[in-house]
């Protein structure tokens, strides 16, 4: 800021716009995220005030407010006191929650479970995976798809996380999954205690078969050197000679299957969605997949240019993680507007996705906008955001690509499927934002 420029104070709310005692707007939000944030645009800026949860905070929208939050040059933005009151104590320690030097630190050793060459081996190891998980699919015709492909990304992830099922049991792997799913359920929990039958309850137990179970399984995983995520992250080290110890690797595959999981299972089911109202665009994203072989790898999946367009879309209209939370930790400013310390920040990217300044015909599918021919998404740095941005932007975007790009590679070869073109999606945005009814397609083998 120059010295002649005038620092705002955050616009005050107006009369109405304070919501219900201490939820606050949070309804709104929930009912029709792009409608609250249009109205927060309209009737305050870039910068907006929100009151929920007993507080006052404010809401950041179009690319620049987001930009600069994510960006975050004064380092006044945290991220674990922020996340942290949302999924609860389950994913402690995760990548995300981490804050300044200490996230720097546990970056830097994690991004060596993404080089190309142990991306390549996790796409190799896929395959397997998806194909058994596809098994029972044949000849189902009223088809739902997002409970079936959460439980196909589940599967998968217990191939490339855990290293398969070898070595435990089915009921075992049951036993995880379900303990995975309760901590997962805790962010939208309204006891936010360990109370018996309440979803905190359930996710404190859950964390507790997720501990025993990695650390029953981690001196083998110390002892020998394999190709899944959790052997990985037992090995790697950065050229300063950094590793993870035993807690930080079962924090950090905790917080990863979660990462990993219900947004690649929002992506591929969106996916899904459009492609089944657009049988154009499936013909067209079905001849590349024929074109390669039934196990392609690594650099094959990304040859597959017109299914990365419909993957850029469906993030774009339907961003997995709509919104990105921050609580200040020291006062600064943003575009010109002070912002005390310990303020919740709301960054809205679902709302930089449907601007008409950078979109012509926001809410349409079209994903040739991303053509290089028209790269709408180069109107603005932030303009397509679904990964954010800066120091704690998405580390397994590269991984989530390849995995939903497999999925849809066989999908596409094996089945077809029908959306009636007038199909919208009810979506349940209380924590990320997924199809109330299941998402049904009518799907017939090929
Ligand atoms: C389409 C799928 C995915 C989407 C849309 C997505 C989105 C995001 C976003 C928006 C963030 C930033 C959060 C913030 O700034 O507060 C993030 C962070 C992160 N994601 Fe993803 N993600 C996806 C898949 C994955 C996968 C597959 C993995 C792991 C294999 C993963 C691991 C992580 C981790 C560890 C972080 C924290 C990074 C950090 O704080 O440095 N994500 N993701």
């Amino acid at each position: 800021m120059t010295a002649t420029e005038t620092l705002r104070e955050i616009p005050r709310l107006a009369p109405g716009d304070r919501g219900l005692p201490w939820v606050g707007r949070l309804l709104d939000y929930s009912r029709d995220p792009v409608g609250f944030y249009r109205h927060q645009w309209e009737t305050y800026g870039p910068v907006s005030p929100f009151f929920r949860a007993g507080e006052t905070g404010v809401v950041a929208l179009g690319p620049d407010a987001c930009e600069a939050v994510l960006r975050n040059k004064d380092k006044a933005y945290a991220n674990g006191p922020a996340w942290g009151q949302i999924v609860g104590p389950f994913f402690d320690r995760g990548l995300m929650l981490l804050d300044f030097e200490e996230h720097h630190t546990h970056r830097r050793i994690l991004q060596e479970a993404f080089t190309r060459d142990r991306l390549a081996a996790y796409t190799t190891a896929m395959h397997p995976a998806i194909e058994q998980g596809m098994r029972g699919w044949a000849g189902a015709q009223a088809f739902q798809a997002y409970p079936r492909l959460k439980q196909l990304t589940l599967d998968i992830a217990a191939d490339i996380f855990m290293g398969g099922a070898a070595e435990t049991s089915r009921a075992e792997m049951d036993r995880v999954n379900k303990a995975f799913i309760a901590c997962v359920q805790a962010a939208a929990g309204v006891v936010r205690a360990d109370v018996p039958f309440t979803r905190w309850g359930r996710a404190f137990r859950g964390r507790k078969v997720l501990e025993s179970f990695l650390r029953h399984y981690l001196p083998a995983k110390r002892a020998n050197r394999t190709d899944d995520i959790f052997s990985v992250l037992c090995h790697i080290e950065t050229d300063d000679g950094e590793r993870f110890s035993d807690d930080d690797v079962v924090n950090h595959m905790i917080f990863l299957m979660m990462a990993a999981h219900d947004t690649s299972t929002i992506t591929t089911s969106t996916m899904l969605q459009y492609l089944g109202q657009h049988p154009q665009w499936q013909q067209r994203c079905r001849e590349e997949a024929l074109d390669l072989g039934p196990a392609p790898a690594m650099a094959e999946i990304e040859s597959l240019t017109s299914l990365d367009l419909v993957m850029k879309e469906a993030l774009r209209l339907r961003a997995p993680v709509p919104a990105l939370i921050r609580r200040t930790v020291k006062e600064t400013r943003l575009l010109g507007v002070r912002i005390p310390a310990d303020t919740a920040v709301m960054v809205g990217v679902q709302f930089s996705h449907m601007m008409e300044d950078y979109w012509t015909n926001p809410t349409v599918f079209d994903p040739e906008r991303f053509a290089p021919h028209r790269r709408e998404d180069k109107s603005h740095r932030m303009a397509w955001e679904p990964f954010g941005g800066g120091v704690h932007k998405c580390i397994g975007l590269h991984f989530a690509g390849l995995e939903v790009k497999s999925i849809l590679h066989r999908l596409l070869r094996d089945y077809r499927w029908s959306v009636s073109p007038g199909y919208r999606a009810p979506l349940d945005n209380s924590s990320l934002p997924f199809p109330k009814d299941g998402n049904p397609i009518h799907l017939t083998r090929i």
